[in-house]
Order: C-alpha cells, then structure tokens, then sequence
C-alpha cells in the first residue's frame, strides 16, 4: 500500500542537480569491507565512505571507479570483476546524489591512502562504528543483508 511509504527524501523535481558518483565495496577475503575517512577539506570530512567518486563527462561508471581505486587507493581493478549491487539516491542541500556501489573482490596491490586518508578493514557487523554520509544508511544495510 503506498500509504505505507515513508515520506520520500526528496520532493519530485527539487531543481537539484543529479550528482553521479560511483562507489565501490571491496571485499576481502575474510568478508570485511573497505571504508576510508573522508579527508579534511573536503565536504562531509571525517564522515567514513566507500571508495570511490564523482564520475566525469563522458566516463563510463566502471571507469571512474577504476580510475579512483588508482588515485585514492593505488591498487588496479578491472571492470569484469565490478558486479553492480544496489544504488543511492538521496538529495542533499545542494545537490542529488545518485550513486551505484558495486562490489569487487579480487584486485591487484595492496591498498594504501594516497590522499592521506584513514581507511579500515571492517566487519559488516560493526560498520555501524564508523559515521558515513546519511545517502550510505540503505546500502550498508542492504550489504549487512547481503553478505
Ligand atoms: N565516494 C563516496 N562518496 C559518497 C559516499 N556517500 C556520499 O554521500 N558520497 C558523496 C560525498 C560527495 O559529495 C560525493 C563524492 O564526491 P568526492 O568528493 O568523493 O568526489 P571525488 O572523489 O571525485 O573528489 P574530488 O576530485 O571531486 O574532490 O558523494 C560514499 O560512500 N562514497
Ligand atoms: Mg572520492
């Protein structure tokens, strides 16, 4: 029944400019998922994300998210092995954010932050610990679900 919807976040046609931003959750061996720390300066600093970022004119998604695991994380991906899971949608102040997490498992070398960034191995048990940005809320619990 749609009177049992939650009030949407979002009011049909907000005037917001849709945000493309593509994420991805690395999953190692043991199950856990990788979050880095939002650095400071930039917006939502010290939130905890999954990798990734804002995909560019004419970029496919996969691209940009092989482009950021190099830039944020130095490690290479390949887009056969990015299997798309589920997506944000969620309207910030200034923009709407529409972002797919996909999910990888296998990659080559080891992560580092190459921005500076604190990043974790967590458990999906115990992401809850770590603050991330209010459009993150249904994927994490989707991946809890999932995984
Ligand atoms: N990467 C990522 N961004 C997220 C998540 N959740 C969320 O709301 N965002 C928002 C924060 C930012 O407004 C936007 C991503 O932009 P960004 O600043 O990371 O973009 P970028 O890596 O391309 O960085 P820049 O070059 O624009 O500085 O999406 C998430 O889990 N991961
Ligand atoms: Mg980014």
């Amino acid at each position: 029944m749609i009177d049992d919807c939650p009030e949407p976040n979002v009011k049909i046609d907000a005037g917001l400019p849709t945000v493309l931003v593509a994420a991805i959750a690395l999953i190692d061996v043991d199950g856990r998922v990788l979050i880095a720390q939002r650095p400071e300066g930039k917006a939502m600093a010290g939130l905890w994300e999954f990798p990734g970022g804002k995909v560019e004119e004419g970029e496919l998604p996969e691209a940009a998210l092989i482009r950021e695991c190099k830039e944020e994380l130095d490690i290479d991906i390949t887009a056969a092995c990015l299997a798309p899971f589920a997506f944000a949608s969620h309207s910030y102040e200034k923009f709407h954010l529409l972002m797919p997490l996909y999910l990888c498992r296998k990659w080559e070398g080891l992560v580092r932050g190459m921005e500076g960034q604190a990043f974790r191995w967590v458990k999906i048990r115990d992401l809850g610990e770590y603050p991330m940005p209010p459009a993150d809320d249904p994927l994490v619990a989707m991946l809890r679900d999932f995984l």
